[in-house]
């Protein structure tokens, strides 16, 4: 597969089994965060790896702070999350430290630059022929944020689920690039996808 091949053909998937990254792998895999764009270069992505040992922990924790009072989710949503985390062979918690000493770098900006950091790293998944999702997840939540480390300064950016993709997936049909490109002939800009 070329290069470009290898790009067109990453997609998402939630449907993952083992076998996940081994250790090298991933620090391989998470090493690409490291060349994402990042203006002023404040490098700040930050990642908990959650391991399968202490995966039951951590969800016990979930539990206990997505029951918590003041939040009002639907049972189902906290069985949802139960059920989705302790299936997925690997999960990621996605970060960023917002930083203000020294820099008129934007947290703006430095969302971009973590962002751009999370594709670098969908991207390695991808090229060790592994598969990934980013969800969400009970972000909204101070007492899961809080136990994996991402109270303020940090900002919690979502979870990364990875592992190998069931057989069955194929790379799912893409939309036309042109309708979300225009080339600027002096008048502002109109998008086929957005008439
Ligand atoms: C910041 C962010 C958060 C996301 N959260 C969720 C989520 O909670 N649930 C979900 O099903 N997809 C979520 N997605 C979308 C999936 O990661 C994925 O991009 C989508 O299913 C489309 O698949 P594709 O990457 O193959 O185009 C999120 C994407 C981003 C960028």
């Amino acid at each position: 597969m070329t290069n470009i091949d290898f790009l067109l053909s990453r997609f998402s998937s939630v449907a993952l089994r083992d076998p996940v990254p081994d250790d090298q792998q991933l620090h391989q895999i998470l090493s690409a965060a490291m060349c994402a764009p990042d203006h002023g270069r404040l490098r700040p992505w930050r990642f908990v790896v959650i391991p399968k040992n202490k995966r039951a922990e951590w969800l016990k924790s979930v539990e206990q702070s997505m029951t918590e009072q003041g939040y009002d989710y639907p049972e189902s949503y906290i069985k949802k999350v139960q059920h989705n985390f302790s299936c997925a062979p690997m999960v990621i918690a996605l970060g960023m430290r917002k930083i203000t000493e020294k820099t008129s770098v934007s947290i703006d900006e430095q969302l971009m630059a973590s962002s751009a950091a999370v594709m670098n790293v969908l991207n390695a998944v991808h090229a060790l022929g592994f598969a990934a999702k980013w969800i969400t997840g009970p972000i909204d939540n101070k007492g899961v944020v809080q136990h994996i480390g991402f109270s303020e300064p940090y900002r919690m950016l979502g979870f990364l689920f990875v592992g190998t993709l069931c057989d069955a997936e194929q790379t799912p049909p893409r939309l036309n690039v042109d309708d979300y490109v225009v080339v600027w002939d002096g008048k502002p800009a109109q998008f086929k996808v957005d008439q």
